[in-house]
């Protein structure tokens, strides 16, 4: 069938509008119509070639919300008229990562995933007869796209998708860094670096923990306003200091944050948000995604003296069986989406969702398929 799509026919090109030929779905794979996906600055960043799994012509985009349209041979628990959120974390439940219960890393996709294509190694769209490859097992930035069952949540037929597709990614990821990864509990103080889509979440999950003291940091001071809506307490721009910012967080929190987050991607404000973290238990968790190569880097002995490296992915969230719980929440107002919706842009627009993100101007544009 014929797919209006945005393909990223090379790194760091624009995003060019076109009608695509996506296949029907395989054994155990799914038809999904999308009506509605963010753009996340991982899309940027594969975008721009950093990616080292970055294949191109790709259907890029991973944070969507749509409608199962056709199941393939043997899918069993979705069917045409449900309502999916599509997952780059999928959810087996029977390979070791599943099965360990202490990771959300399903492996049964990763590797094919990894190489933009679906399962049995092939893939579902074409552009004038040549290949176009998937994205994240995902690529929402497709209006009909293909995905894997076991890289589908179902969710609340009632749910607003234009709204909870923010929790196929940005949301989530914060959210769960909190609660999964970090396990912030009431009275502890939270550093948070970067306050776009990711850190902002990152905050509403602390304000949920009931965490104490909630420090934002952003270069771009604009990035407060939200973070103080959100829930932040303290406000740091590192421009206005000389001194290392870990020494400023380390002075203002008398010894240091029980946690920090790192949601921008950079090596450099991994060690300071590693540094800042309190001698004897601060554990610092990364969330940003640094560039093909590079290296974080500390002295040793800031472990020796007890502070903690972790990494989160998706929050730690296992998308079959939690995200349907985490939508419930949004609906419920336990989870608040509206505040990351700064723009509203149709699909032929969708690189200036990106020029956007670039400018430090929006959280997260939705971009729609239809007419709203
Ligand atoms: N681990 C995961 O599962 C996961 C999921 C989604 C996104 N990510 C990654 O999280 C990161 C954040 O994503 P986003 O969509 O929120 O991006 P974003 O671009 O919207 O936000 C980044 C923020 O960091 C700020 N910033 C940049 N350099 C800074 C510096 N040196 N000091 C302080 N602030 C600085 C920017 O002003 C901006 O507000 C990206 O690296 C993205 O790839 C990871
Ligand atoms: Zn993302
Ligand atoms: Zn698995």
């Amino acid at each position: 069938m014929k797919s209006r799509a945005a393909v990223a026919f090379g790194p760091g090109q624009p995003l060019k509008i076109v009608e695509i030929d996506v296949a029907p779905p395989k054994k155990g794979e799914v038809l999904v119509k999308i009506t509605h996906t963010g753009v996340c600055h991982t899309d940027a960043f594969t975008l721009s070639g950093d990616d080292p799994e970055g294949v191109f012509p790709a259907v890029l985009g991973h944070e969507g919300g749509g409608i199962v349209v056709e199941v393939g041979e043997g899918v069993t628990s979705l069917k045409p008229g449900d309502h999916v959120i599509p997952l780059y974390t999928a959810e087996c439940g029977e390979c070791k990562f599943c099965k360990s219960g202490k990771t959300n890393l399903c492996q049964a996709v990763r590797a094919t995933q990894g190489k933009g294509l679906m399962p049995d190694g092939t893939t579902r769209f074409s552009y004038n007869g040549e290949p176009v490859y998937h994205y994240m097992g995902t690529s929402t930035f497709s209006e009909y796209t293909v995905c894997a069952e076991i890289s589908l949540a179902k969710v609340n037929p009632q749910a607003p998708l234009d709204k909870v597709c923010l929790l196929g990614c940005g949301v989530t990821t914060g959210i769960g860094a909190v609660h999964n990864t970090a396990k912030v509990k009431a009275g502890d103080t939270v550093a948070v670096f970067g306050l776009g889509g990711i850190g902002l979440a990152v905050i509403q999950g602390a304000v949920q923990a009931k965490a104490g003291r909630i420090i934002a940091v952003d270069t771009n001071p604009e990035k407060f306003v939200l973070a103080k809506e959100m829930g932040a307490t303290d406000f740091i721009n590192p421009k206005d200091h000389e001194k290392p910012i870990q020494d400023v967080i380390v002075e203002l929190t008398d010894g240091g944050v029980d946690f920090s987050f790192e949601c921008i991607g950079n090596v450099n404000v991994m060690r300071a948000a590693l540094e800042c973290c309190h001698k004897g238990w601060g554990e610092s968790i990364i969330i940003g995604v640094a560039g093909a190569g590079q290296e974080i880097r500390t002295r040793p002995f800031q472990l020796v003296t007890g502070r903690v490296w972790r990494g989160s992915a998706f929050g730690g969230v296992k998308g079959r069986t939690q995200l349907p719980g985490m939508v419930e929440e949004a609906m419920a107002g336990k989870i608040r989406l509206d505040p990351f919706i700064t723009h509203r842009l149709p699909l032929d627009q969708i690189n200036e969702a990106f020029d956007l993100m670039h400018e430090g101007k929006s959280i997260r544009t939705v971009i729609h398929f239809g007419d709203n």
